[in-house]
């Protein structure tokens, strides 16, 4: 365990993200409880991290003058001498994204960032990239951890737990925190004053008991809330919140609550419960992707090119990321042993008592100096445990079919995922999606001829 007066060194992976800045805003309002020493971007984009990077420079140097502030694109340089990593790469970006949501919606089939053939896409293309990041971070930094949020944060979870079974990587998603807050509001409430017991995979679980420190149970009250307004509130709790999709999301978790009324779903079940009510309300010519570019991205990079402009950020400082502090309170955690309940996404191993022990699933775990203990949410209904186990071999397919390069395995991962038809349009979609994924998937081999066109004549008599 660390010392309270250690000064910490980390390096954030994906140097260049829209998050970054509001990251490194957020670090320095906690330097209190999580002090800098050194502070590292690392990128494989070396354009797009300069501007991010140099605007962040002008800032620190004004504010945060004794923190060592690099950017870099040499992998030696990034990891070397850090204490932690804060991992939020998009592999393939925006360019990618968009064809991930694209793509499946031009077969009338749900196109989404995580989840459904999107999230499929976007997985065959981080799992490699990450795969060397821990690489990167075990050859130059052995001691240090892994803090991964980049997505798709399931099968990247699934693909560390296959590959690198050992590392130091806690895999953590705020969308459970996003939602507790509106949680919080609903009840009157703090975010820190609520205790949750909660379910699942990442983006796909459902919580089970909200209850204040004293023991009172909220899940009552906060489920007749939903089933008139979803998440939706009043209060604007943050930019990114207040994008009209967004809160069609958090609007649309009523419909999921009447689906199961006894438990409070993950906004994100959407797109497996309501997959053609979410087609019909895309539009495939502007999905995601594009409103960020036009939103986010936009705002972040124009802000940055200001401050350079005028060599200082009293042009208008970048907005404190106060939301994305549930990182610090992880890198505390471990730093500290402070053993504090968080929702991450971990093995199993019977916390969820009747599903699979090697199934990555998201569930509340006390975080101390040797990493995430889970703990155990008993036995769940036959409704949640056969959407897990549907979602679970989907994921452990797409992860088995990048190791093995294997088209079969993949096909049968679309085929299987609760956001596609028939195995005639999961072929359609993913023989679009290699084709665009060219550059950044291995390359998958076919299955035995015969045994293929065996398959096909199937299908034709069918
Ligand atoms: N888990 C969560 O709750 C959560 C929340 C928000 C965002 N995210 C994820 O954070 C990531 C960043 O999102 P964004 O919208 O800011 O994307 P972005 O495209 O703006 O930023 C990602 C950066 O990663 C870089 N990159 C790509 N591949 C890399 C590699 N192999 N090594 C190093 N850098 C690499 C890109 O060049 C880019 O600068 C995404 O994966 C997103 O899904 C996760
Ligand atoms: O479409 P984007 O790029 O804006 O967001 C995609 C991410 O969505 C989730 O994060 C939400 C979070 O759930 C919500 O509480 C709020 O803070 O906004 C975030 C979006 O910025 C999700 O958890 C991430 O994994 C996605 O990357
Ligand atoms: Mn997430």
């Amino acid at each position: 365990m660390m010392t309270k007066t250690k000064k910490f060194s980390i390096v954030i992976a994906g140097g260049g993200s829209t998050y970054t800045a509001g990251i490194v805003m957020m670090l320095l309002e906690n330097a209190d409880r999580f002090p800098l020493r050194a502070l590292k971007l690392y990128d494989i984009d070396e354009a797009r991290q300069a501007i991010i990077a140099k605007a962040i420079a002008i800032e620190l140097k004004e504010k945060a003058p004794n923190i060592e502030f690099t950017w870099t694109t040499d992998p030696q340089t990034a990891f070397t001498d850090v204490d932690f990593c804060f991992a939020h790469i998009r592999s393939g970006g925006y360019k990618m994204r968009e064809q991930d949501e694209k793509i499946p919606l031009k077969h009338h089939v749900v196109g989404q960032e995580t989840c459904g053939p999107g999230g499929i896409a976007y997985g065959m293309r981080s799992i490699g990239d990450i795969i060397e990041l821990i690489d990167f971070m075990e050859r130059y930094s052995p001691d240090c951890w892994m803090l991964n949020y980049s997505n798709p944060a399931s099968i990247v979870a699934e693909a560390c737990r296959r590959l690198r079974p050992n590392a130091k990587i806690l895999n953590i998603c705020d969308m459970p925190v996003g939602t507790q807050r509106r949680m919080s509001q609903i009840v009157g409430l703090q975010p820190e004053d609520l205790e949750v017991r909660y379910f699942g995979m990442n983006h796909f679980g459902w919580w089970t008991s909200v209850k204040d420190k004293a023991g009172h149970e909220y899940l009552p009250q906060i489920r007749d809330y939903v089933a008139h307004h979803g998440y939706l509130t009043q209060v604007e709790v943050d930019t990114q919140h207040m994008d009209a999709s967004w809160q069609a999301t958090h609007k649309k978790a009523q419909d999921l609550l009447a689906v199961d009324p006894n438990y409070l779903p993950n906004t994100y079940l959407k797109y497996y419960l309501y997959p053609d009510y979410v087609v019909a309300h895309s539009d495939p010519e502007y999905t995601r992707a594009n409103e960020v570019e036009d939103g986010r991205e936009k705002r972040v990079f124009t802000a940055a090119q200001k401050i350079i402009d005028a060599g200082t950020s009293e042009v208008g400082a970048f907005p404190i990321d106060s939301h994305a502090s549930f990182i610090v309170d992880l890198a505390c955690a471990i730093a500290f042993n402070t053993h504090e309940r968080m929702l991450l996404i971990v093995e199993n191993n019977g916390a969820i008592a009747n599903i699979d022990d090697d199934i990555m699933v998201e569930v509340p775990c006390i975080v101390g100096k040797d990493g995430a203990e889970p703990l155990t949410q008993g036995k769940i209904p036959l409704f949640q445990r056969g959407m897990i186990l549907n979602q679970a071999m989907v994921e452990k397919l797409v992860v088995d079919a990048w190791i093995h390069h294997d088209y079969q395995e993949l096909w049968q991962a679309l085929t299987l995922s609760k956001t596609l038809p028939s195995a005639q349009v999961a072929k359609e979609v993913l023989d679009d999606l290699i084709v665009a994924n060219r550059e950044y998937w291995p390359e998958l081999r076919h299955a035995d001829h015969e045994v293929h066109l065996m398959s096909e004549s199937m299908m034709s008599e069918a």
